[in-house]
């Protein structure tokens, strides 16, 4: 499980995160929302010890992040990480060659299931294409957590459906993933855990699951009610 609790992050004078506390838990899908701007990427930084905090805690299944831990934690960001010139058989090796948990099976199972080309180079791919390959270089890494910035953003709902597919298949089973996405209301049914921001604070935290028996409101209903309300 992944905890922060009361965490503050500061840019300059300017503060960003306000004392946020929340829990992502084991095996399920937590997604973090919020209006723009809100910090939902600079908590998926944090949690991977790219941004430094300025208080409070976070912990990963109860220890303090170390080096050798982000092993077990994968972060694939909201861009392809990789130069134009690379073709995409160049990504994989690269990140086979630097990478000890890369799973270079998987890699190619999910190559095939996205259709990709080995032969394409990355300045070449369409926007989902390259967004399929980013989610490529992240799935295939053996790791118990999963952080995905905005990996449904600028992509057509084929390829989306396509993305989508893969987290209720069994390459995202077990595994942790704490997601961000503004496309809540196509991707709501493969949600666990919803966190929402406002203003560096949290707002709400729920369980999609009781939420839909007990209240009969989908998450995109709740967000509509804490977001709408003055
Ligand atoms: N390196 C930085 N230096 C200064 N300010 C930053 C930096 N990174 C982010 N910010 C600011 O912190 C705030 C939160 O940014 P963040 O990218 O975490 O928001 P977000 O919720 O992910 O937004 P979006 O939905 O647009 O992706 C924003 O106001 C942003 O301008």
């Amino acid at each position: 499980m992944i905890v922060l609790d009361n965490v503050t992050k500061r840019f300059g004078l300017r503060k960003v995160l306000s004392g946020v506390s929340f829990h992502a838990p084991r095996g399920a899908i937590t997604c973090l929302t919020g209006m723009n701007g809100v910090g939902k990427t600079t908590i998926l930084k944090a949690i991977m010890g790219l941004t430094p905090i300025q208080g409070g805690s976070i912990t990963i299944d109860g220890r303090t992040p170390h080096p050798a831990m982000y092993e077990r934690v994968v972060f694939v960001p909201d861009h392809l990480p990789m130069p134009g010139s690379m073709k995409v058989a160049e990504c994989l090796s690269f990140m086979n060659d630097f990478y000890r948990n890369w799973n270079p099976e998987r890699a190619q199972s999910l190559m095939k299931m996205f259709k990709l080309n080995p032969k394409d180079r990355v300045r070449a791919l369409s926007k989902g294409t390259a967004a399929k390959l980013n989610l490529v270089l992240g799935l295939a890494m053996d790791a118990e957590y999963m952080l995905m910035d905005e990996p449904f953003s600028g992509i057509d709902m084929f390829s989306r459906e396509q993305i989508a597919s893969v987290f209720s298949s069994e390459l995202i089973e077990g595994r942790s993933v704490i997601l961000t996405t503004h496309e809540v209301r196509e991707v709501e049914h493969l949600l666990d855990h919803v966190v929402m921001l406002d203003n560096g604070k949290v707002t709400r935290t729920f369980d999609c699951e009781e939420v839909r028996i007990r209240e009969g409101k989908s998450v995109v209903d709740v967000m509509r009610e804490v977001y709408t309300t003055p």
